[in-house]
């Protein structure tokens, strides 16, 4: 007799989700956390970050009605922004160890080890289920470069006791656009090297240009196509070379070239589990080479390349509690998945890009629309507010969208439900929107 129905692995929102849908259906189920409980997004990820993120929101609020009769000049107490955040982050690990052991859902603390005869090793115990889910995430990269000890990653950033003067973050993806705005809000002297020219690679990169310009008139750098090569340390500071005439000095170094899956020390080789580059391999139903362990979240290579985000994960354990405990084999069908850059403005895209539904111009009509004037930004004096529409030329539906506004959140939100349910502009025609706001204006955006 195994000891478990289900051992879950790593307890983010992914591995979580898949616990409590499993124990709902009745499972006997353990979940292993060798860190804090909660995984990255409340402790270490999108909320602390988002909580910082409010005072960015404030300050660029009120900045847009300089012009227009506020006055004062607003700043960022940065222990104080910090208490805050650690008010919020102090609770999650017990909180969330609490409602697992409350809903009879055995926690095990520890480093999670596959071992040959097909056990699980946690902190010296071997424990047997039935079937096993991997839902370890993923960890910041550090560059392979000379001096590398001297970079700080994401969660020490998310952590600071105090904010350095200056900061600089190398790579040009999600976590540098949103740790730069925050630094660059809160005072610091901001720096953002890439090694090629093109940052937020997935976006539509004409408004990324826009998001670029924005952020260098609040006074952030951008250094493009410098390839970083060595990190010196001096006095209390840190100097930055590449292999040409790039110098630059700074107080903080965050690496921000990206993120790679827990994989290394969870024993797959001696189960069968292979990977690939960007995670574990899976099929359609998450089922790795091993017929009974499965993967979700972050440290999956998803097959459809689906985006690392915390409802995704949430979304993958819900389908893998339902797979296996009941008799539905029907592989995961994804919705289409929005993201959001928490930068200022903030820039946001789902489904088919605008590029692509340029190129292919039978299927597709693409609508750029500027914004800056409609009543929503207007009313706010935001500077610059802009959507790249994707409709499908004969249903006349929306299927993709890029958006660059401080309400690219709630647009793209909106846009994700009329894109999923396939509305036209008739079925939207039929409801009626409080107004003014942000969802009155989408019959206007076909
Ligand atoms: C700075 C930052 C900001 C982000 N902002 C957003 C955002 O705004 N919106 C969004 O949707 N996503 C955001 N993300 C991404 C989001 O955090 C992840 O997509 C999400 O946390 C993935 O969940 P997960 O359950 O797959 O993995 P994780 O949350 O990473 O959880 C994995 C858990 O497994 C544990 N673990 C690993 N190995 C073992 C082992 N061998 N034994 C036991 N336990 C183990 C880890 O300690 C960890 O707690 C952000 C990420 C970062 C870094
Ligand atoms: N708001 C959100 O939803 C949110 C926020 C943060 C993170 N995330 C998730 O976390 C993931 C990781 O974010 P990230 O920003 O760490 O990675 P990323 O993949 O978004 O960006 C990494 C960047 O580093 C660059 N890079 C790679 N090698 C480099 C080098 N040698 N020198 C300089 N630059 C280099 C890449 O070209 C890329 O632009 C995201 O893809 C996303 O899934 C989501």
């Amino acid at each position: 007799m195994a000891d478990f129905d289900v051992i879950v692995i790593g307890a983010g929102p992914g591995g979580i989700a898949a616990a409590y849908g499993l124990r709902a259906k009745g499972a006997k189920v353990a979940i292993v956390e060798e860190n804090l409980w909660g995984g990255t997004c409340p402790n270490r990820g999108c909320d602390p970050k988002k909580i910082l993120y409010s005072s960015v929101e404030a300050i660029e609020n009120a900045r847009f009605l300089d012009n227009y009769g506020l006055t004062g000049n607003l700043s960022v107490d940065w222990p104080a922004l910090m208490a805050h955040k650690r008010e919020y982050t102090s609770k999650i690990p017990s909180g969330t160890k609490q409602g697992l052991d409350g809903s009879e859902i055995t926690t095990l603390y520890g480093h999670a080890e596959f071992e040959s005869n097909g056990k699980l090793q946690v902190a010296g115990t071997d424990y047997e289920a039935t079937d096993y889910i991997i839902a370890t995430g993923q960890r910041p990269a550090i560059l392979p470069i000379e001096g590398k000890e001297y970079f700080q990653t994401s969660t020490d950033f998310l952590d600071l006791d105090a904010l350095p003067k200056s900061v600089t973050f190398v790579g040009a993806g999600y976590v540098a656009f949103e740790l730069a705005t925050i630094a660059n809000a809160a005072g610091s002297d901001v720096h953002i090297i890439h090694h090629n020219d093109w940052p937020l690679k997935e976006f539509d990169q004409s408004l990324v240009q826009d998001l670029v310009a924005q952020m260098k008139n609040q006074g952030i750098k951008f250094d493009f196509n410098i390839d970083l090569q060595s990190i010196t340390k001096q006095d209390n500071q840190y100097i930055l070379k590449d292999d040409r005439d790039f110098e630059l000095k700074t107080d903080a170094v965050v690496s921000t070239a990206g993120r790679i899956p827990n994989i290394d020390t969870l024993g797959l080789d001696k189960v069968g589990v292979g990977t690939l580059k960007r995670g574990i391999q899976v099929n359609h139903r998450l089922r790795t080479d091993n017929s009974h362990i499965y993967a979700l979240g972050d440290v999956v290579s998803r097959v459809g390349n689906e985006p690392k985000l915390t409802p995704v994960a949430s979304f993958e354990g819900r389908y893998l509690a339902n797979l296996l405990t009941s008799d539905s084999s029907r592989p995961i069908d994804y919705p289409t998945i929005p993201s959001v850059v928490y930068a200022a403005p903030k820039i946001a895209r789902i489904g088919i890009s605008p590029t692509i539904g340029k190129g292919d111009s039978d299927d597709y009509v693409v609508k750029d629309l500027d914004l800056t004037n409609w009543f929503t930004y207007f009313r706010l004096g935001e500077h610059v507010a802009k959507t790249r529409i994707v409709l499908d030329k004969q249903t006349h539906t929306i299927v993709g969208a890029q958006v660059l506004s401080s309400k690219a959140d709630e647009l793209i939100n909106y846009l994700t439900t009329l894109i999923n349910k396939h509305e036209t502009l008739e079925q939207l025609q039929a409801e009626i929107f409080a107004y003014p706001t942000v969802a009155s204006d989408l019959p206007y955006l076909f």
